[in-house]
Parts: structure tokens; C-alpha cells; sequence
């Protein structure tokens, strides 16, 4: 006998867990169901163990600065077991923390397995049956594996599996030179790893501007992270010394041996075994589900939140995924999807703070631009740090003041760009930050700086 909820939602992400809770306390019956972990992706394998290991790399490099710093230590050696067990139970708190909080919400059914719609409005969850008046799906993705030569007979890590490291990799060969992969190269290198990014793109993290991927790869590169563009032809064999990646690059050897294989080549949504087509829910081509503006699907009663829709691939634009639905059905505020502006962090050190366009995003948009940048090198907080690589960049309209985007690639970046973000969010012209006054000696300090000292794009 199937039992019936108000609503049903799949996966205990970033979105499922908070929308439960707006549900319940409204008076609904839900039904929560997650096949894995609680917490998904951003807690177990993704944002809370990869920057907790972000944060031991960057101590250990400081570490290893001290001289520079007036400290005294001798060699700096990494006890690679305490930072897996360090991150281990950051990401276990945080999972478990998630998993009391639901199972202990009233009027909340948690059931832990596989969901697949069996109609509309009904799914199985191994021998049960539940129906919902109305279906969330909050089914993340996961790491995409491309088929490449010789992939089949070598082990390979993906982010997830890399989570369960037992040693230290000797040589850390890293297919994608992107946000996932630019994360684990500068760690693992820190940690003591070589390490070699491989990228068949021309540049690193190429949603970027150009200057922004060259000085990203300066960073690491100084740090003796090998990296190759252009690598055309990817395909691996296996030898007596570890795993020779096949590069052929426009430049340098043409093949590397490592002892160990990262796949960071991107994500696919969890959507390919959900039966979809039971309840008739579209998806596109490379497997999102289609959504509105106010993330329904094209069957009325199913909405789908986070990763699997295609709308954002961030922690933050899965939980306001969560607050747009909420809005909508609940409060009767009629947020949009199309009310937020992009903005997200590289946690590589210095992190990379971004929010809005790019500058060829607003060239191509045709605008009269204005654009104002510095070098942290003329930031007086950066220097007192010993931390100088990077520079800031403010790109606004002419003719409205608008800012359009920023990229803050520097200590404290990642805090930093807020300070952009929500003058873009109220909509008040560029004018309001270069008034404003800052505190110093703080990086923020220097945005008015920037905004004072605009020259016309050419
Ligand atoms: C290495 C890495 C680092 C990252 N770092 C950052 C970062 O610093 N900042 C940031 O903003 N984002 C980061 N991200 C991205 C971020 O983790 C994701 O955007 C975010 O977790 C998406 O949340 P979600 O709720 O959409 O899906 P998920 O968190 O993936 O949750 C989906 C859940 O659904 C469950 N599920 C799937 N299918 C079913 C089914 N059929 N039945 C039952 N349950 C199901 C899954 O088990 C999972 O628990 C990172 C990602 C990776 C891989
Ligand atoms: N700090 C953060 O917020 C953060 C950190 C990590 C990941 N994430 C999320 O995870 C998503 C996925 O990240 P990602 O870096 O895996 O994917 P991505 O889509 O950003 O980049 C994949 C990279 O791999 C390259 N590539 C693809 N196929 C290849 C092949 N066969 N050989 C060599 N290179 C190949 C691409 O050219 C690209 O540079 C991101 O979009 C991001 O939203 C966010």
C-alpha cells in the first residue's frame, strides 16, 4: 500500500533539507528521501572536506614561510593521515548535524534509498511506495567520466573517491584544469605531492578572462605545479612505475608518468536513473532537468532545486533554489531565478572572488564599458600579509554606473567581492562605493580606489 505525503523530496542536499523544514512548519507531511549520505555533495565530497583541506594546505605552506615571517621551526613535515582525519570529521559533523536535524523534524518521513518515479505523482523506494501532491528533486550530480583512451584499464580517482586517499600521492596527474581541479593541484602540491594539471582547453579555468587564467597560472606554476594546455589527445596506459597520461601537447613531453590519476573534467546530473519519463518530466541534452523561472519542471506539481537543473552549480544557488520555491509556495513573494546575480570563489591561495560578468561577457554584450583595476602589489593589506600575487578588476557601465562584474584574485578575494555584489544587488550606481569609506587597512578598502580611477574599455 503506497502512503501518501503532501510533498515528496528526493535528495538531502543543499536544497531538500531547508525546504523539509519550511514545509513541516507550515503544516505539511513530507517525505525526505536521500540514498547516500545526508548533507550531499557540498558536505561529503565537495565544499566542507576539500576547503577544510584547503585549510590545512595553506597552514602548512605558511609553515613552511615562517623564515619570511620572523618564526623559527624546522623542516615542515605533513602528517597526510591527520589532514584526511581533520577533514574526516569536519565533513562527519557537519553530515551528522543534517541527519538529526531531519530525522528529528516533525511530520518529517525520512526513508534512505534509491527513489524512481513510478507515475506522476508516485515513486518507489526499493519495496515502498509513496505518492506526493507535490515532487522536489534535489538529486545533485556527479563526477562526469570522459571516455577516454585506456581509461578502463587504469584506477583513476574522481572528487568523491579522492576523499577516501590513503597515502600521498608520489605524482598526482590531474585530468581538468578547473575549479575542482585547480583546488586539489594547489593542495596536494602543499601537501607534498608533484603534481601535473592536465588541460585539453589553451587555458586554465577558461570561463575566466584571459588575465585572470595567466595569473592563476602563475601562482601555480611558482609553486611548481606542472602545467600542460592544449593537451589534445588524452588516453592512458598503464606501467611497472605508475600511470603514463598521454598529453600531446603543442608543447613539451608527450606524455606523463604519475602514480596516480585525478578525473576533474567536470559534473552530470543524478538524473539518469530517476525514471523521469514515468512522470514525464523533460530533461535537455546533457541530462538537466528543464525548469521555469520559479524552478518547476514541465509537469506543474514537479519542481527540481540545485545542480540537476542546470541553473547554477554552487552550494549557494541550490539553497536559493530552496528560497525561491519557499517564496513562491509559502510566503507569496515572487522571487525569480532571474533576480540573482553570478557570483562565486576559487578556493585556490589566493582565492579568486568573482561576481557578475566577466569582461568579455560585457563586451560581448555591447555595452560602453568602464574598467578599473590594481595589482595587490598596490594593496597595503597584501603586502603587510606577504601575500601580493593577483589583482582586482571592476568593470561598469557607462552610460547606467552600473557595475556589471567584478574579479577579485587575491587574499581575502573571496570576502571581499561581497562588497560588489551587493551594490549590484541594490542597483545603486558605482558612485556609492567610491563615496563610501572603507576601513584600513582591509583589501575592500581599495575598491573605491579602483572605481575613482576608471579609464574607458578600448
Ligand atoms: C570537489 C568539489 C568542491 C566544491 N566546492 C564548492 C564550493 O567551495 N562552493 C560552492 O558553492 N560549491 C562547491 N561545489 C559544488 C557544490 O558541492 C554543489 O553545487 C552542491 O553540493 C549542489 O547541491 P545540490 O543540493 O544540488 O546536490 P547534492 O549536494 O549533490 O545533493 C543531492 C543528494 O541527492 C541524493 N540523491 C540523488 N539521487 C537520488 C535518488 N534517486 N534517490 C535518493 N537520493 C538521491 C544524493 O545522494 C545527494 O545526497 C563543489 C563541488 C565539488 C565536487
Ligand atoms: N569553489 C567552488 O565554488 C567550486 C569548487 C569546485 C567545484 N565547484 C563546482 O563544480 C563544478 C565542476 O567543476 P570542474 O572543475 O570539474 O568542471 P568544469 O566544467 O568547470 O571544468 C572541467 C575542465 O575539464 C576540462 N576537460 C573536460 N574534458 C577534458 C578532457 N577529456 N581532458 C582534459 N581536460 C578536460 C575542461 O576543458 C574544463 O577546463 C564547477 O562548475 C563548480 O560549480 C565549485
Amino acid at each position: 500500500m503506497s502512503t501518501h505525503f503532501d510533498a515528496i523530496i528526493v535528495g538531502a542536499g543543499q536544497a531538500g533539507p531547508s525546504l523539509a523544514g519550511r514545509l513541516t512548519e507550515a503544516g505539511k507531511t513530507v517525505a525526505l528521501v536521500e540514498r547516500k549520505f545526508f548533507g550531499g555533495t557540498c558536505v561529503n565530497t565537495g565544499c566542507t572536506p576539500t576547503k577544510a583541506m584547503v585549510a590545512s594546505a595553506y597552514a602548512i605552506h605558511t609553515a613552511r614561510r615562517g623564515a619570511e615571517y620572523g618564526m623559527t621551526t624546522g623542516a615542515v613535515s605533513v602528517d597526510f593521515d591527520r589532514v584526511m582525519a581533520r577533514k574526516d570529521k569536519i565533513r562527519l559533523d557537519s553530515r551528522s548535524s543534517v541527519e538529526k536535524w531531519l530525522k528529528g523534524m516533525k511530520n518529517c518521513t525520512i526513508f534512505e534509498g534509491h527513489a524512481q518515479f513510478e507515475g506522476p505523482r508516485e515513486m518507489r523506494i526499493g519495496d515502498e511506495e509513496i505518492s506526493g501532491e507535490r515532487i522536489f528533486l534535489n538529486v545533485g550530480g556527479r563526477a562526469a567520466v570522459p571516455d577516454l583512451p585506456g581509461i578502463n584499464d587504469i584506477p583513476y580517482f574522481t572528487n568523491s573517491s579522492l576523499m577516501e586517499l590513503d597515502h600521498l600521492p608520489r605524482h598526482l596527474v590531474i585530468i581538468g584544469g578547473s575549479y575542482i581541479g585547480l583546488e586539489f593541484a594547489q593542495m596536494f602540491r602543499r601537501f607534498g605531492s608533484d603534481v601535473t594539471v592536465i588541460e585539453k582547453g589553451p587555458r586554465l579555468i577558461s570561463r575566466e578572462d584571459p588575465e585572470v587564467s595567466d595569473a592563476i597560472c602563475a601562482i601555480l606554476e611558482k609553486e611548481g605545479i606542472h602545467i600542460r594546455l592544449d593537451a589534445e589527445c588524452i588516453r592512458f596506459a598503464k606501467q611497472a612505475d605508475g600511470i603514463a597520461a598521454g598529453v600531446d601537447c603543442t608543447s613539451g613531453a608527450p606524455e606523463v608518468v604519475g602514480s596516480d590519476v585525478l578525473l576533474a573534467t567536470g559534473r552530470r546530473p543524478n538524473t539518469d536513473d530517476l525514471c523521469l519519463d514515468k512522470a514525464g518530466v523533460k530533461t535537455g541534452e546533457r541530462g538537466y532537468i528543464e525548469v521555469d523561472d520559479v524552478l518547476r519542471t514541465n509537469v506543474p506539481h514537479i519542481f527540481a532545486m540545485g545542480d540537476c537543473n542546470g541553473r547554477g552549480v554552487f552550494t549557494h544557488t541550490a539553497y536559493n533554489d530552496f528560497e525561491i520555491v519557499a517564496a513562491n509556495l509559502l510566503d507569496n513573494d515572487p522571487r525569480r531565478v532571474s533576480d540573482r546575480i553570478q557570483a562565486y570563489a576559487l578556493y585556490i591561495d589566493p582565492p579568486l572572488g568573482r561576481a557578475g560578468m566577466t569582461e568579455s561577457e560585457a563586451r560581448k554584450s555591447g555595452r560602453k564599458l568602464l574598467i578599473g583595476t590594481r595589482p595587490m602589489t598596490r594593496v597595503a593589506r597584501a603586502v603587510e600579509k606577504g601575500k601580493t600575487e593577483g589583482f582586482m578588476k571592476v568593470i561598469v557601465d557607462a552610460d547606467t554606473e552600473e557595475i556589471l562584474g567584478a574579479a577579485i584574485l587575491g587574499t581575502g578575494g573571496d570576502e571581499a567581492i561581497h562588497s560588489v555584489l551587493d551594490v549590484m544587488y541594490a542597483k545603486k550606481p558605482y558612485t556609492t562605493i567610491k563615496r563610501a569609506m572603507h576601513i584600513h587597512p582591509t583589501v575592500t578598502e581599495l575598491i573605491p580606489t579602483v572605481l575613482g580611477d576608471l579609464s574607458p574599455a578600448t
